[in-house]
């Protein structure tokens, strides 16, 4: 059974057609990257699937139910993730108690009085383990703020999987990122997708990456599914290379 699945879904802004009759399956597992040119209705999908709004017509389904009026809370705790081009941390506070905070209200136990020792434990693992899993352990002490526009992201990733997703929407997760940055946040996509077994959809301009680690891409055009495949097939399928690729070289 796929985990995410769209069927006919088409958005409206007034007249404005932002996505026309896009039907899209993405399987547990796996890692998808979406791209399209400018306004081509990349970010208006994934504000459906994190239901930011809902669609104008077509069905949204994920893990078996239809989500496509369910509000963005609840797509939370129903495992749909998403990250923000624009970092969103506790900037004065340091990456371990970011993730701490994240991982407490992962589990309902952020406004507690008082903790027991096993409950303590318990979190202080959680937040070790996703220190290990995004490679920032080494940083723990740092206060985010004055970390680099990477680190944060990384961060960012980091309170992402404190909430287990089923699926993780990473949006330009590497933009304004300089080369050994954005190589980092390529290879934690990757290793979380493979190791960890999470579902990915990412928004990428930088077509390096999505041919380097994308299973599958998907490309949009104008609001309208213009192809979707391996990156063999979307490298040399005509279309793309004509409506997308051409116009990028
Ligand atoms: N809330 C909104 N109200 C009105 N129009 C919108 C809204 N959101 C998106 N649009 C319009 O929908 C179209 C698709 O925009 P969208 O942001 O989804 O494209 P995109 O592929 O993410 O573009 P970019 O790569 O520039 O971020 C654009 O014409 C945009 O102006």
């Amino acid at each position: 059974m796929s985990l995410l699945q769209l069927h006919n879904v088409s958005r409206r802004f007034g007249a404005l057609k932002a996505l026309t009759d896009i039907s899209i399956e993405v399987q547990p597992g796996e890692l998808r990257a979406v791209i399209g040119p400018n306004g081509a209705g990349k970010t208006t999908l994934f504000n459906l699937i994190s239901g930011f709004f809902p669609p104008s017509e077509g069905q949204i389904t994920f893990d078996g139910r239809p989500i496509q009026t369910v509000n963005p809370g609840e797509l939370v705790k129903r495992g749909i993730i998403r990250t923000f081009q624009i970092t969103e941390i506790f900037r004065s506070l340091t990456v371990y108690e970011n993730l701490r905070i994240a991982v407490e209200v992962a589990q309902g136990v952020n406004l507690r009085p008082w903790m027991g020792r096993a409950l303590r434990k318990r979190i202080d693992d959680q937040v070790d383990e996703l220190m290990h899993l995004v490679k920032i352990s080494g940083k723990a002490d740092r206060v985010t703020g004055e970390m680099s526009h990477g680190d944060q992201r990384v961060v960012e990733v980091g309170i992402a999987l404190a909430r287990r997703p089923k699926l993780l929407l990473l949006d330009e997760p590497t933009a304004g990122m300089g080369d050994e940055e954005t190589h980092h946040m390529t290879a934690l996509i990757r290793d979380l997708n493979k190791n960890q077994g999470i579902a990915t959809l990412f928004v990428e301009h930088d077509m390096e990456i999505v041919f380097g680690i994308a299973d599958r891409i998907t490309v949009l055009d104008n609001g309208t599914l213009l192809a979707e495949g391996t990156a063999d097939e979307i490298a040399n399928n005509a279309r793309v290379q004509a409506a997308y690729l051409g116009q990028a070289a």
